[in-house]
């Protein structure tokens, strides 16, 4: 399935530069060869409207509209419950930095669901979050038992689905082979239900080698970083990365992955849905220590929950991007860690971790939407 996804993105790709007739005998060629995810429609476009200009998009006013008042009338979940699906015994960090950055950002409520290795140490962190310590990876489980364990998984963290307004799949997720068969099982139900999935880390690595995880999902957002990017790109349209047309090569992934929206990270945030490319470019900081993307997940998942509400009460949704709540999510998500990061950077210099900037979280969205 995804070889065949592979072999017809690059055809797409091809065709973009080339002439006319060539497009018009690709277009045939490919039209023959078989199936993927994408209607013909989509094909159309994708064939037709590669030619993409990233612009750069007022993130502060995105922030501005979707974050929600501070009205007493609420009660505890209206401002976001968010789930993070990652923690093994390798990484404790990562899960952790995504689910606190929801909550400092103004979530009521964050989940982790982690190895039972991860989830005492996890605890030990912080009291706010709420730890389910129900993944299991292969040298805990018999082989005869297999199919009882993530059976039980899915039932453990199937429970809880409903209430979640965004998971996060992949922070510090690791790569057994047993729980990356367990977290596609959690991933197709989340979709059953329609709930929003961010998907970041070893999330990535898993949507990677099955790309029909997430294939025609408008609620995936995937963030890959360098090496992810990389990978996805190479796996999904069969060729290199191509920095010289940056732009339109990562419109055609979105459009090869059918509707999902990516959030390619770097120097600057490039983020399409398949239909526009946005940028987010404000200084954040010299600095690269590991987590800033975990932090970028977490938030990502908490703007997109405020931007589905805030489009749902004002009747906003159009399918254009600057309505697609999960484009929304990314550049609001992306402009607040950049702010944070720098002011974190303003004071810390080269001694930034991502806790100092996970601190000024807080900060940084008072500036941009104040409180009261
Ligand atoms: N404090 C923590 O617990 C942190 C944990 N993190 C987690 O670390 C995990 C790995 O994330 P990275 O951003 O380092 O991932 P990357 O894919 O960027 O890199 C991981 C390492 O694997 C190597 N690699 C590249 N391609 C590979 C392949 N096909 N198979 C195996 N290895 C490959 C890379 O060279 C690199 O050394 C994720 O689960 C991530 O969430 C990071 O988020 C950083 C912070
Ligand atoms: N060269 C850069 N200059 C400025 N900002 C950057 C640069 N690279 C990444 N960033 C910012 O840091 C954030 C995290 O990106 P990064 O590439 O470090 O993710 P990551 O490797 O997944 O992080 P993590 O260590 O959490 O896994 C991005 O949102 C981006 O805004
Ligand atoms: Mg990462």
């Amino acid at each position: 399935m995804s070889g065949s996804i592979a072999s017809s993105g690059c055809l797409e790709y091809c065709m973009w530069a080339s002439s006319a007739v060539v497009r018009r005998q690709l277009f045939l060629i490919r039209s023959l060869g078989g199936s993927c995810c994408r209607t013909h429609s989509h094909r159309m476009r994708g064939i037709q409207g590669a030619n993409a200009v990233a612009s750069e998009t007022d993130a502060e006013s995105i922030i501005r509209r979707v974050t929600p008042a501070l009205d007493p009338i609420r009660y505890k979940g209206q401002a976001g419950k968010i789930a993070v699906i990652g923690g093994c015994r390798e990484y404790t960090g990562a899960p952790y930095f995504a689910a606190i950055s929801a909550l400092k950002l103004g979530a009521d409520l964050s989940h982790v669901f982690c190895t039972k290795d991860a989830a005492t140490v996890i605890k030990s962190y912080s009291p706010e979050l709420i730890v389910h310590p129900v993944l299991e990876e292969s040298y805990s489980v018999r082989d005869d038992e297999r199919d009882s364990v993530s059976a039980k998984v899915l039932a453990e963290v199937g429970k809880w689905m409903e209430r979640f307004d965004c998971i996060v799949v992949g922070p510090g997720l690791g790569r057994d082979p047993f729980l990356m068969g367990c977290v596609s099982d959690i991933m197709r139900h989340a979709r059953q239900l329609s709930i929003p999935i961010v998907i970041d880390g070893d999330g990535l690595f898993l949507v990677t080698n099955n790309l029909d995880l997430v294939c025609g999902n408008p609620l995936a957002v995937l963030t890959p970083n360098i090496n992810e990017y990389k990978r996805l790109v190479e796996k999904a349209l069969d060729c290199e990365v191509n920095d010289e047309d940056s732009t339109n090569q990562l419109q055609l992934l979105a459009r090869r992955i059918d509707g999902v929206t990516i959030l390619r990270k770097g120097k600057s945030d490039f983020i399409s849905d398949g239909e526009t490319v946005k940028s987010v470019s404000t200084f954040g900081s010299p600095r690269r220590c590991g987590g800033q993307g975990d932090i970028l997940s977490g938030s990502v998942a908490v703007f997109i929950s405020w931007a589905r509400r805030h489009l749902l009460s004002t009747k906003e949704a159009t399918g254009k991007s600057l309505s697609n709540p999960m484009v929304l999510g990314c550049i609001a998500g992306s402009a607040l860690l950049r702010r944070a990061a720098a002011l974190a950077f303003q004071n810390k210099k080269r001694a930034t971790l991502t806790t100092d900037i996970i601190e000024y979280l807080g900060k940084s969205l008072e500036d941009i939407c104040p409180a009261e």
